[in-house]
């Protein structure tokens, strides 16, 4: 059996993976807070663990392995933008506003993240009684579990209850800190912690507070309230995963404080428990040097360049380039290139059949060390070179391209055929103006063509027309 090696932030070593129970491999990762588009980086997450994923199917069996995501839908974003849907004059209640809200962000994200060829999280078959749908809860279906878990760390003297809020008593763990490598006194002195008159210690942070009488809330035993952010995850992966399971991940950005404070509930309310074995955290996609983020207005969203006609796989490609624990940025100039690369693989594999052969070995090799995606795409250029391509698809597939392949080559086979009687016309008008020295109709030509969405290249050995992503056939009527 090929052996993982993953860089556990834990330790910050990079270990031999050794899954709890290989058959029942368990892996949880922070999904996002549902209150608009995903933009670029928030892709980068769902790239970097898909591709684990897809490994950890291959290594494992894929019944073998669950893997669970979360939507985040309590958030005041998500209440600000019910309620400006309100102010505007919508008659539905404000639960109403928020879940539609919820509703279509997860079809966008869904729709998105389905185009950059990431699978769907899932649950192993016996794991899940509710069905399928589990392996993405959302926070507002696991409320109870929230509220249990915060009695019994209130019952072990790791919170309090003070005026409707309910706090985690961060010096109560001694442990705190680890994962971040920090002590408390540093994350005090360098963190912007809030001061509240219901904290004990400024470090302490929120389990559970009060919600505003017109915004959504749950009854507890602290009164009417809602959950802080950091229990969701403590909740939602003990219910689905236990008390103790594989690997943990998300952006660097969660390290602290999410991820410190899950591990605090989580090992507090489970002494007994080691929580997550491997935490894993992806650098950031960066936009000049900084964290490409919502806060900063520094972003753009997958859809946009969905929408400008870069196919997801080009963004899944440009994401491969670079290892997962380094920061990078997204160029024009990269997705040139892995445009051309893929469009190159897509037509040397053309009438292979991607299930007849495996991936190749060294493909494999490279994304189990710490899932070097880079040396995975430079062994695939030189089965490329060495025109291995059944095992080139292969192994393509494996890590998530070319899963609509036969249909886009079918399309483009046909925009081809489509557009041969152009070629052939525009290459007699150029003759023709070569002789008379008028270029005019030449020229019109190329514009109607370019108007139709087709590039139109003409050099000495003759034209070529070829489909851009704004192809439009039915405009190319009455044109020759
Ligand atoms: N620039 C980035 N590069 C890589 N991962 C990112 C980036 N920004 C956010 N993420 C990750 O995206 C996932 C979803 O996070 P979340 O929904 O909290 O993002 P967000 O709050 O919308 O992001 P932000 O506020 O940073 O714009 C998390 O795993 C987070 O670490
Ligand atoms: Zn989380």
């Amino acid at each position: 059996m090929v052996t993982i090696r993953l860089t556990n932030s834990k330790t910050r070593k990079k270990e031999a993976f050794a899954p709890l129970n290989p058959s029942d491999v368990r892996m949880y990762v922070c999904g996002p807070t549902v209150y608009d588009r995903a933009h670029l980086g928030n892709a980068r997450p769902v790239i970097v663990f898909d591709t684990l994923y897809r490994l950890l199917r291959h290594v494992y069996g894929p019944e073998q392995v669950t893997y669970v995501r979360n939507f985040t839908d309590v958030d005041d974003k998500i209440n600000a933008e019910a309620q400006r849907r309100k102010a505007l004059g919508r008659g539905e209640t404000l639960e109403e506003l928020i879940a539609e809200r919820t509703e279509e962000t997860i079809a966008w994200y869904h729709a998105d993240m389905d185009a950059l060829g990431a699978l769907r999280p899932a649950i192993r078959e016996d794991r899940s009684e509710a069905g399928l749908r589990r392996a993405e809860p959302r926070a507002t279906e696991y409320i109870g579990a929230m509220i249990a878990m915060i009695e019994q760390l209130i019952e072990k003297g790791h919170a309090y209850a003070k005026e409707g809020h309910v706090l985690f008593r961060v010096r109560s763990y001694k442990e705190y800190g680890a994962l971040s490598g920090r002590s408390v006194d540093d994350m005090i002195a360098g963190a912007r912690v809030e001061v509240a008159p219901f904290k004990e210690d400024p470090m302490d942070f929120v389990l559970w507070k009060p919600s505003d009488a017109d915004l959504p809330g749950w009854d507890s035993p602290w009164g009417r309230g809602r959950p802080g952010w950091h229990i969701e995850c403590s909740a939602m992966s003990y219910e689905l995963l236990g008390t103790s399971f594989d690997i943990h991940g998300g952006g660097l950005d969660l390290q602290f404080p999410h991820h410190e404070n899950e591990i605090a509930q989580s090992c507090c309310a489970h002494p007994e428990s080691g929580f997550a074995s491997v935490w894993m955290h992806n650098e950031m996609l960066q936009v000049e040097g900084k964290k490409m983020s919502k806060s900063l207005g520094n972003f753009f969203t997958v859809r946009d360049l969905l929408g400008k006609g870069i196919e997801g796989e080009v963004i899944r490609f440009v994401f491969l380039m670079t290892h997962y624990r380094s920061p990078m940025d997204w160029t024009a100039e990269k997705a040139r290139q892995a445009e051309a690369t893929l469009r190159k693989w897509r037509e040397a594999v053309r009438g292979t059949d991607p299930h007849l052969a495996k991936p190749d070995s060294a493909v494999v090799e490279a994304l189990a060390d710490d899932l070097n995606t880079a040396q995975a795409i430079a062994v695939l250029h030189q089965l490329y070179n060495e025109q291995k391509y059944d095992r080139l698809y292969a192994s393509l597939a494996f890590l998530g391209f070319g899963a609509d392949w036969e249909s886009a080559l079918q399309t483009s086979l046909e925009n081809a055929e489509r557009l041969q009687p152009y070629s052939a016309h525009l290459a007699g008008l150029r003759e023709a103006a070569i002789a008379t020295k008028d270029f005019a109709p030449v020229d019109a030509m190329k514009a109607a063509l370019i108007a139709a969405g087709v590039e139109v290249r003409m050099s000495k050995a003759g034209v070529e027309l070829v489909p851009g992503p704004d192809f439009n056939s039915s405009k190319l009527d009455g044109l020759l």
